[in-house]
């Protein structure tokens, strides 16, 4: 594991009481680095010929999944002070003698399942409970089409065995899952594969995949509303800065917002704009926003203020979820501090993360008092709850916990999580950067 220094330490700022005025400056905090993009650094790094040096990649459990997986198909990672160095194998990745153990992460599982399909290897892929409960065909079906045989448990999910096709061809593929991981997992197949490969269909979501391949030499290109990227493709090894999350971000500005007179700016905030929806999502629930982009590339990054304010119900569309879904928990648990009823819809894929996000959010929100209906496709809360103390059923999902930690703490009654250490998966330092906003 990387030495680091605690990420989610205040980085300057601080409340100034004023008995009159009660006038605040905003705490200032750093995150940790932002997962997907992390995940992604140190598999292309892996991947490449070369040596590649990452900055400020997370120490969360997902990430270091990722990390394990690499070090078990050969690649060779050491950290040198903040900065990861990963010697990588230039394409050829060797299997490993034993399974390799994805944790509770499915970015990890699904991309490396994309690498494995077009490279001459017999590999499994496994992980916890939850991970073993996610749907997995939505990868393996689609990167059949490059002649890879990859077998499901029970036909749907992990252990997961990929045996890849290393004279595979680049294929046409209508992509049907609104996915980033099923995007990226068909995207970094193509690089194995002779020919160009062209995608199709649902490709609006993160967009890190397209964007890290090119800082590692490997050009995605748009061609109308697809993507195609010729193939074989060999990385090239790059200096990458991970900037910090905003997923775990969104968890201190639900905090601020909903919270009369609160405030907090996060730093060196990953500002990519398939990320920031959740920043419109505040402003139209009625907080104040303010976004201050200091770089672009790769991946845009800044600062982010929000400042509290009352806030009044909002309702999310289908065709907005794909870029709050890691949000949307946070959203309901605002809508609970809102007047009106939010509804969220569309959102089905809630049901197949580390939890059933539409269940477990239900009733963790009900169990302190708040009044939520759930759909198929999502919930609609009516706020603002009579919230009490009560206990929350986290299904050790960090989203979860870390979403009702923050409504305990504006709602001020006691929240008991019976995992509040899940959080580490994304977010390790998290109680810390909650308690540090007073
Ligand atoms: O590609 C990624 O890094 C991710 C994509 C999303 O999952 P889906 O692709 O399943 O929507 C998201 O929920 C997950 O946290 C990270
Ligand atoms: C869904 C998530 O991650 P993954 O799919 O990588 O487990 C998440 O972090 O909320």
């Amino acid at each position: 594991m990387m030495h680091r220094e605690p990420l989610a330490e205040p980085a300057g700022g601080s409340f100034v009481s004023d008995t009159r005025t009660m006038m605040k400056t905003a705490p200032h905090l750093r995150v940790p680095g932002d997962k997907s993009i992390a995940h992604r650094a140190v598999m292309f790094a892996a991947l490449a010929r070369g040596t590649s040096r990452l900055r400020n990649v997370p120490d969360g459990l997902d990430v270091l999944s990722t990390q394990r997986a690499m070090r078990a198909l050969g690649a060779t990672l050491h950290a040198d002070g903040d900065t990861l160095v990963v010697e990588g194998c230039g394409g050829a990745f060797r299997a490993p003698d034993e399974p390799i153990d994805c944790g509770n992460s499915g970015t990890t599982m699904r991309l490396v399942a994309g690498i494995l399909a077009t490279r001459a290897i017999d590999v499994t892929l496994t992980g916890d409970d939850s991970l073993r409960a996610r749907p997995m065909r939505r990868v393996a079906a689609p990167l059949a089409a490059f002649g890879a045989t990859i077998d499901l448990s029970n036909g749907w999910t992990a252990p997961m065995r990929v045996r890849g096709n290393g004279d595979a061809r680049g294929a046409e593929i209508a992509v049907t899952v609104a996915s980033a991981q099923v995007k990226s997992a068909l995207l970094l197949a193509a690089l194995g594969a002779h020919g160009p490969t062209r995608l199709t269909g649902e490709l609006a979501t993160r967009d890190h995949t397209e964007r890290l391949l090119a800082a590692f030499s490997v050009h995605v290109r748009a061609d109308g509303g697809a993507l195609v990227l010729d193939g074989p493709a060999m990385l090239h090894a790059a200096e990458i800065d991970v900037p910090g999350d905003i997923s775990s971000a969104a968890f201190l500005f639900a905090a601020a917002a909903a919270t009369a007179g609160g405030t907090v700016t996060v730093d060196d905030v990953g500002l990519n704009p398939t990320r920031t929806a959740f920043l419109d999502v505040l402003r139209r629930f009625g907080a104040e926003v303010e976004v201050r982009i200091a770089a672009d590339a790769p991946e845009p990054r800044g600062s982010v203020t929000v400042r509290g304010r009352a806030l009044h119900a909002i309702e999310i569309l289908p065709s907005e979820v794909p870029g709050l879904i890691d949000e949307l928990p946070l959203v309901g648990v605002l809508g609970a501090f809102a007047n009106g009823t939010t509804t969220v819809r569309g959102a089905a894929e809630l049901r197949v993360k580390e939890s059933d996000r539409i269940e477990s959010f239900a009733a963790a929100a009900r169990a302190l008092g708040a009044d939520v209906e759930t759909a198929p496709d999502g919930f609609a809360v009516h706020g603002p709850a009579r919230w009490h103390d009560g206990a929350v059923a986290t299904h050790h999902d960090h989203r979860i916990a870390m979403a009702f930690a923050v409504a305990g703490r504006v709602a001020r009654v006691r929240v008991t999580l019976d995992d509040p250490d899940c959080a580490a998966v994304s977010f390790p330092n998290f109680a810390a950067a909650l308690e540090s906003l007073a």
